[in-house]
């Protein structure tokens, strides 16, 4: 051991190259077998595991927590909180698999975001009725890891009770949701008992017991199941099995630090430095002598390196504060799996050759960097103290951009008139019910050859948007032949809907590998903010023009929010999150300019990211929602009357921020709403909004077209809720994962429910 102990709380489960993914979508389309692609799974759990083991770099190792899908699913799957619709199938991988994304007429289960992640989870669902638990291949993964890893290195993670109830949607019509949880709660206190028991047997020296729900704020009622769940669940713990209760993404508040520090069981606590502030709980109430603190310390959701000159003060501190360099264990402060594998692995070098690179640390550095903190490195120490010097003074400021931050009022937030005025000044040729989409088409094979070709440079700049021209007169035909009232280009320039004008701004970086999870196999490669953003040409215009001008329906623009491409990017550590989104808000507002310039009349400007950059305490959520809103409304203040500005979000619960998405102040919020069964539709009927509203009607995630009973349902649905003229028909977003075939059918059954339905209301008027 050196001078202080180690850990980490998981790695990124993709692999260097994106293994798992490429496995997993192999698996699914039958391609490789089960055991094949279990064993492409270990490999990358091995080698996840080598990293660490090198040059004994890290000492707490964690074990059974490499989920395929999501941690939450496999734990449902463990604990069998399977809803009845998989219920008759087998309990494995499969059927897991299955919840993941429906089979035979069973929908998938919900997705949803994890914290304020990008990450998604998916909530389990409970019943009346639990399948049996069944643990065996979870104990069987920790059993390797054991072996891999040693049992003096191994940490056996386990999702906590409290953490799986917490993320669990119950139904509403078996009563309280309060006693519900405590119901479910009874249920799984044996089978952790057992699971307790069983790790021991097998020689597992520690358990991490992963319950982040412990940094809910307060009021979210868990701290009583907590008092249920924990004394039981350890009352027959081995006295050689340790516990460390681990936490992060916010601090634990009071109360929950003194329910904390009082459970003799747990030996260990695992708390995040780098979010909340636990620093504030430890100085004001000490830290137990007899456990050990899980400091940390490094962010586990920051590409960049750590600052030793915050760092070392703050190991210190925690010294001074009665942690003894023998009970301070210092480890990233979540999972790393928000960070890519490595920095070196893959890149074509653009990315390394780049200054900033200097300062950039992915999974492979951070446990380097714990390995040099931990060693009391001292080159390290000024090497980096050196980096960031160099990093600082490499152009990172734009002397007009700050300028024009700075010189920001009120006015430039607002719309020249309010929304009663202007509204019906846009598009007052529509029907009533008018019909979208949310923005993207199919992203076939084919659109993905092109990019691949012209990033190859075997086609040219001109014949790749001759052949993106071509899409878009393919898909606004499409359109036209179903009928839709607004249309859209289709978005096949675009790879996504961050990296696409994070690309075109000034002040971003890209890594050719940096892929991190967005949920199932799905990854996403987040820019990275590097210096002040400003823009200096159009975006958007060019497809915009080209799809218009094949058409005399409105064709809506399309950008990526202020808020979105901060939060789906990695911002810059050394300004604030705020600035660097007003920044981008400026550079969004010009493109808005542009667009109306171009004769555009309705602009979308998509927000789906706005929820989960939410901090998760009262007090600092509101200071987050006053500037994220002020962000968006910099984007589209100068917006004219007449054009309808349009909104989307997506996958979020959206209850403890509603009046925030009524100060937006868009004209339309095509919101998500069929997966999440009209939750939020019922959200803005309690707030009294009166701005326009698209509630979804299907769930894009699914290949299943929609019947038109079901479309006919969410409709009656929105319309008991909702003026009609408020509403704006859509799917719940963006298509681009479907195919062709199921994409028309459903957005044709869409169309012609809404005909129907407008006859139906003209008639009865
Ligand atoms: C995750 S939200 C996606 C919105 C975007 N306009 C799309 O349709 O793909
Ligand atoms: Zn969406």
């Amino acid at each position: 051991m050196y001078e202080f102990q180690t850990a980490t709380l998981g790695l990124s489960r993709m692999g260097p190259n994106r293994e798992l993914k490429f496995a997993m979508e192999k698996y699914w389309k039958g391609k490789i077998g089960k055991d094949e692609f279990i064993a492409k799974a270990q490999a990358v759990e091995e080698l996840g595991w080598s990293l660490q083991l090198a040059d004994d770099k890290i000492d707490s190792i964690p074990v059974g927590e490499h989920f395929y899908y999501d941690g939450v699913l496999s734990w449902a799957e463990w604990l069998g909180i399977v809803p009845k619709r998989f219920a008759h199938l087998d309990a494995g991988i499969d059927r897991m698999f299955a919840m993941a994304r429906g089979v035979d007429g069973a929908t998938a289960l919900g997705l949803k975001k994890w914290f304020t992640t990008n990450y998604h989870y998916l909530p389990s669902e409970v019943d009346t009725k639990r399948s049996p638990a069944n643990l065996t291949d979870y104990l069987a993964n920790v059993k390797r890891g054991l072996q891999f890893v040693g049992a003096d290195k191994a940490r056996a993670v386990i999702y906590g009770p409290v953490t799986i109830i917490r993320h669990s949607t119950f139904a509403q019509t078996e009563g309280s949701i309060d006693v519900q949880r405590f119901a479910l709660l009874a249920e799984l206190i044996p089978i952790y008992q057992k699971l307790i028991q069983d790790l021991s047997d097998m020689g597992v020296k520690e358990i991490q017991i992963h319950e982040p729900a412990l940094v809910f704020d307060e009021s979210s009622k868990l701290l009583p199941l907590y008092k249920q769940a924990y004394p039981s669940i350890l009352a027959n713990k081995k006295s050689t099995t340790r516990i460390d209760m681990v936490t992060y993404f916010e601090d634990v508040g009071a109360d929950n630090w003194t329910w904390l520090m009082e459970q003799s069981e747990i030996n260990k606590v695992s708390l995040d430095f780098t979010r909340g502030d636990n620093l504030a709980l430890l100085k004001s109430n000490g830290f137990p002598k007899e456990k050990t603190l899980g400091a940390g310390i490094i962010d586990a959701r920051s590409p960049w390196k750590v600052d030793p000159s915050k760092i070392l003060p703050l190991i210190e501190e925690l010294q001074s504060l009665g942690v003894s360099k023998d009970r301070l264990c210092i480890q990233p402060c979540a999972s790393l799996q928000f960070v890519p594998w490595d920095l070196q692995n893959g890149e074509d070098n653009n990315l390394l050759k780049h200054q900033a690179s200097k300062v950039l640390s992915f999974q492979q550095q951070k446990i380097d960097e714990l390995h040099a903190l931990a060693t009391s490195d001292k080159k390290f120490v000024a090497d980096t103290n050196e980096a960031w010097s160099v990093y600082k003074s490499s152009g990172t400021r734009n002397e007009e951009v700050g300028k024009a931050v700075a010189g920001l009022t009120e006015k430039d937030f607002t719309r020249g008139e309010t929304f009663e005025v202007r509204r019906p000044k846009q598009m007052p040729e529509l029907p009533i019910l008018p019909t979208t989409s949310i923005g993207s088409f199919p992203q076939t094979a084919g659109i993905r050859r092109l990019r691949q070709q012209l990033k190859k440079g075997t086609m040219s700049k001109e014949e790749y948007e001759a052949a993106i021209d071509k899409e878009i007169t393919f898909m606004i035909g499409i359109q036209e032949g179903l009928g839709l009232d607004i249309l859209v280009h289709g978005e096949p320039e675009r790879t996504d809907m961050v990296e696409f004008f994070a690309q075109q701004m000034n002040g971003m970086l890209f890594s050719g590998n940096g892929w991190v999870q967005s949920f199932g196999s799905r990854c996403v490669r987040p820019p990275i903010i590097w210096a002040d953003v400003s823009l200096d040409h159009a975006m958007t215009t060019r497809e915009f023009k080209v799809a218009q001008s094949l058409t005399k329906k409105p064709v809506k623009g399309m950008l990526t929010g202020p808020i979105t491409i901060l939060n789906w990017s990695f911002p810059r550590a050394d300004i604030s999150r705020k600035e660097q989104t007003f920044q981008i808000g400026l550079a969004l507002r010009k493109e808005i300019a542009y667009l109306e310039e171009a004769g555009c009349r309705v602009i979308q400007v998509d927000e789906p990211a706005l929820r989960e950059g939410m901090p998760m305490r009262s007090a600092r959520k509101d200071e987050y929602l006053r500037w994220a809103v002020d962000a968006f409304r910099l984007a589209t203040a100068a917006a004219k009357s007449e054009t309808s500005i349009h909104t989307h979000m997506c996958y979020c619960e959206f209850g403890d921020c509603m009046e925030a998405l009524d100060e937006m102040d868009a004209d339309v919020n095509s919101i998500e709403n069929a997966r999440s069964d009209d939750e939020t539709l019922r959200q803005f009927k309690a707030i009294g909004y009166k701005k326009g509203l698209g509630p979804g009607t299907y769930d894009i995630h699914s290949p299943v077209v929609p019947t038109p009973e079901f479309i006919r349902g969410k409709m009656e649905s929105f319309l008991e809720n909702m003026e009609v003229s408020q509403l704006t028909i859509n799917p719940d977003c963006g298509l681009k994962t479907r195919g062709w075939p199921e994409t028309i059918e459903a957005l044709r059954v869409m169309v012609e429910v809404t005909k129907e339905m407008r006859l139906e209301i003209q008639a009865s008027a």
